[in-house]
């Protein structure tokens, strides 16, 4: 689930670069694995500063300043294709035609077919395994063909409605021209998010994209707006040309970035999502006594930091059970469900939580987390409460049991890892040591969000319920993702130590290791520990 954003700043004296910073600090929990600006200077040069790691360990003011140019695009990686390799890291650049620069949330159900077509068709070199850089390369093929010496705001449409005929998957994307402008453009479902805004200024108007609409928010733009599912919108420093292109799809965004990915103060497709998990919590406490019965033997609730508690609190209040903050959060670990390898998560949650005995001892608890998927942050959490001394572990859940993998960006890819796979409701607490596990029902999660937006009639449920909306989602294609994308597949992949391909990143000064490695988490080798499945 990874950010994006692009900048287009009226005055291109100024540097589109510190914003973009700013912009990428704000999206930094969709992806912890790799961030990469690319700006756009004068007589159209690029200039870019991208590898492995943090925003805050990628970038410095020296690096930042040597970013000049007016405008330019961003990207914060979360891995669902590829390896983690430097080479991989966002945004992508190809030099023909015009110069472009794609940044991309998603990912590609048919990465394989469009990959063997830009081969045999395109003559089109692939150098890593990123659906990504077969996104921009499908664009810009388009882009070619239309074979125009200098590019007009009708040639990108048209490449861009040629993308969405051939790429099938979820897909948000910012892209760059260079010496023209930016443009940002959403796969025909609308799967995953992206929305742009204005600031006007004496010289005319700043334009941004973002995957969230918080950075929008935070810097100071207004008039805030999605783009629509299959839509394009150009920027220029004359215009805003918006135009939607396919009408073939329906808007059916993805419900897990309600449940967890974004941000409680972030607005998407016209849902708050602070206002979605009030109502997630209002349903589950429902939930709860319908499973509990009226007279619950429950004396506190206390939720798991930090997605979970919004929703925690509202269930609180309903059931009128005092809430309490039992695990404290260290802020300076990240998430851990978007880390690449089960060692590394399961080592996080203990460094991550603390329990404190004060709030569980001798006390029957009802802990409520956001979602339970692989079961890593549960199993530990039961555990931690169970020592500080609780007496009954309840678990209640804002999201269904997570039963299927997911194909359009969030790396879930294997129905095995999965604690809710080929299990029910008391196998699972077993699994977990909790005394019971309360999930909310999916009738019930969709309606805590179509509540605040009735427009939207379907939502991209399929790690729930199996139904993959864009089709093109075949058995073989899961048994194959199972296979290739495992956590046991990734890291045998990952130590074999394929040497760095010619990929245009910074060999930043710690290139050789991983975040997670230069902040101390010795004794996970690799990005991915072997060690453990669940
Ligand atoms: O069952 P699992 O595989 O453990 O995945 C689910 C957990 O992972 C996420 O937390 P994370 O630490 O990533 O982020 P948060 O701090 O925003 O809650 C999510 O909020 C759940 O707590
Ligand atoms: N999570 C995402 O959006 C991933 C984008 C892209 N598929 C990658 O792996 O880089
Ligand atoms: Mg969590």
């Amino acid at each position: 689930m990874c950010g994006i954003t692009a900048l287009l700043l009226s005055n291109p004296e100024i540097m589109a670069s510190v914003e973009l910073f700013e912009g990428l600090q704000m999206l930094q929990h969709r992806g912890q694995d790799a961030a990469g600006i690319v700006t756009c200077g004068y007589k159209g040069r690029l200039y870019q500063c991208k590898g492995n790691g943090m925003v805050r360990d990628v970038f410095n003011q020296e690096n930042l300043q040597r970013l000049v140019g007016g405008l330019g695009v961003g990207h914060v990686r979360y891995p669902t294709a590829g390896s983690s390799s430097n080479s991989e890291a966002q945004p992508f650049y190809v030099n023909s035609p015009y110069g472009i620069v794609l940044a991309h949330n998603g990912n590609l159900v048919n990465a394989e077919e469009l990959k063997n077509s830009l081969d045999v068709k395109a003559h089109r070199h692939i150098n890593t395994d990123s659906d990504s850089e077969l996104l921009l390369n499908i664009f810009a093929d388009n882009l070619q063909q239309t074979g125009k010496f200098r590019i007009y705001e009708e040639d990108i449409f048209t490449a861009i409605k040629g993308l969405y005929e051939q790429c099938i998957g979820g897909y948000a994307c910012v892209a760059m021209i260079a010496g023209f402008g930016i443009i940002g453009f959403r796969d025909p479902h609308g799967i995953r998010p992206i929305c742009y805004g204005i600031r006007r200024s004496h010289e005319g108007f700043d334009f941004m994209f973002s995957s969230e609409s918080v950075v929008l928010d935070a810097l100071g733009f207004t008039e805030i707006k999605d783009i629509d599912p299959g839509e394009a919108v150009i920027v220029t420093r004359q215009a805003i040309t918006r135009r939607k292109l396919v009408h073939w799809g329906e808007l059916t965004p993805c419900i897990f970035e309600y449940v967890y990915f974004a941000r409680p103060d972030s607005v998407i497709n016209g849902i708050s999502v602070y206002r979605s998990r009030l109502e997630m919590g209002e349903h589950l406490a429902n939930q709860v006594i319908k499973e509990c019965g009226k007279n619950l033997d429950i004396d506190v609730v206390i939720p798991v930091p930090d997605t979970s508690r919004v929703a925690a609190l509202q269930l609180s209040h309903k059931l009128k059970i005092a809430y309490r903050e039992g695990f404290i959060k260290n802020r300076y670990v990240g998430r851990t469900f978007i880390m690449p390898g089960q060692q590394m998560r399961r080592k996080s949650v203990r460094r991550k939580l603390n329990a404190m005995a004060l709030e569980f001892a001798d006390k029957n608890v009802l802990i409520v987390d956001d979602s339970i998927v692989r079961g890593t942050t549960s199993k530990e959490i039961v555990q931690m409460a169970r020592d500080a001394g609780a007496k009954k572990v309840y678990f209640a859940s804002c999201a269904p049991p997570v039963r299927c993998p997911n194909v359009y960006g969030i790396d879930m890819p294997s129905r095995r890892e999965l604690v809710a796979f080929n299990r029910d409701n008391d196998s699972i607490a077993k699994e977990l040591g909790a005394d019971m596990v309360i999930y909310q029902d999916l009738n019930d999660l969709i309606a805590s969000c179509q509540k605040f937006n009735p427009h939207i009639t379907s939502f991209d449920c399929s790690v729930f319920d199996g139904q993959y909306v864009t089709g093109g989602v075949t058995d073989e294609y899961l048994a194959h993702l199972e296979k290739d994308r495992s956590d046991l597949a990734k890291s045998s992949r990952e130590s074999l130590h394929s040497p760095d391909t010619i990929g245009l990143h910074n060999f930043l000064h710690t290139s050789s290791q991983s975040y997670f490695e230069r902040n101390g988490w010795s004794g996970v080798k690799g990005v991915n520990g072997v060690n453990g499945s669940n």
